[in-house]
């Protein structure tokens, strides 16, 4: 398939959900079916190189299990997961080192990402050494660099997390996420974390560094305009199903769902009064 559509001149989306549907088996679920839950029912979507898609929804609409997905956390039901036109669903080892190295991703709590008695410079050298990056003068200079990328000074290399501020924090998740220069980005309400101020320089960086590296990025949160914020293309979930796909502008000027329109009426924004004007 992903040959065929090469040779057409098509590109290869970085990661590419086919149909998922994702039941867990519970004690509770619904009337109409009892003892599951389907928090991801028949998701389709590309992310292309360069883009960014946000995924927009309320708690328990399916986001944070489609984003389990495509780390290779969960397994679907279900349906296929590509990474670089490369099948993973089944998560074999090799296709987990693919996974690895064609994404990283950036948690809501950088305090729990990070290992709290591991100084900043190992936490940035490890994913390195465990994939024998390089040399060890190579890895010492990549530590580095992605220490500056990510805005903070050298001085915080001797770190342990807990010595830093919660942005500072989700600076340091971020460059570790950068370490093995993953081609996506998969940020599961990144800034949820963080103080109001904090958020937007978080958003900032994140909007930088996309542009600087051509990143691709999959921004999961539940605020409609920090989405807006950041994505090209947005995804819009209800139980388990995208209601609405399309082009950023398009959904917020034009909406074709009663529930995003619902979405965008309901809650003020979490974002930083300085961003999305
Ligand atoms: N491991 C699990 N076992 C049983 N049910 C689960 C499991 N994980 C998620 N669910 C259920 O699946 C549905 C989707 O959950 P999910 O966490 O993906 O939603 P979400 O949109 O990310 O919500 P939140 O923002 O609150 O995390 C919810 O009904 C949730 O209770």
């Amino acid at each position: 398939m992903t040959e065929t559509k090469a040779a057409a001149g098509e590109q290869t989306p970085i990661i590419f959900l086919d149909d998922i549907h994702v039941v867990f088996k519970t004690r509770t679920g619904s009337i109409l079916h009892p003892n599951k839950v389907h928090a991801v029912n028949g998701l389709t979507l590309k992310l292309m190189p360069g883009e960014t898609i946000g995924i927009v929804g309320e708690s328990g609409c399916g986001k944070s299990t489609t984003a389990n997905v495509m780390c290779g956390l969960q397994a679907p039901t279900s349906g296929h997961v590509y990474f670089k036109g490369i099948d993973v669903t089944k998560r074999t080892a090799d296709q987990r080192k693919t996974i690895g190295r064609v994404i990283s991703v950036v948690f809501q709590d950088p305090a729990t990402a990070l290992n709290a008695r591991m100084s900043v410079h190992d936490q940035l050298m490890d994913p390195m050494n465990v994939h024998k990056v390089g040399t060890k003068q190579e890895r010492e200079a990549r530590v580095k660099e992605l220490i500056e990328m990510v805005g903070l000074p050298n001085s915080v290399l001797g770190a342990l997390p807990g010595q830093l501020s919660g942005g500072q924090r989700q600076r340091v998740a971020i460059a570790r996420a950068l370490s093995l220069k993953p081609d996506a980005i998969i940020a599961d309400e990144p800034t949820s974390a963080l103080d109001v101020s904090v958020r937007a320089q978080i958003l900032n960086l994140l909007s930088d560094l996309k542009k600087e590296l051509g990143l691709s990025m999959v921004f999961i949160s539940h605020d409609i305009q920090t989405v807006r914020y950041i994505s090209d293309r947005i995804i819009v979930m209800n139980g388990g199903q995208a209601v609405e796909q399309g082009k950023a502008s398009e959904v917020f000027e034009n909406p074709k769902d009663d529930y995003t329109r619902l979405l965008l009426g309901a809650a003020p924004s979490l974002l930083h009064p300085d961003l999305g004007k």
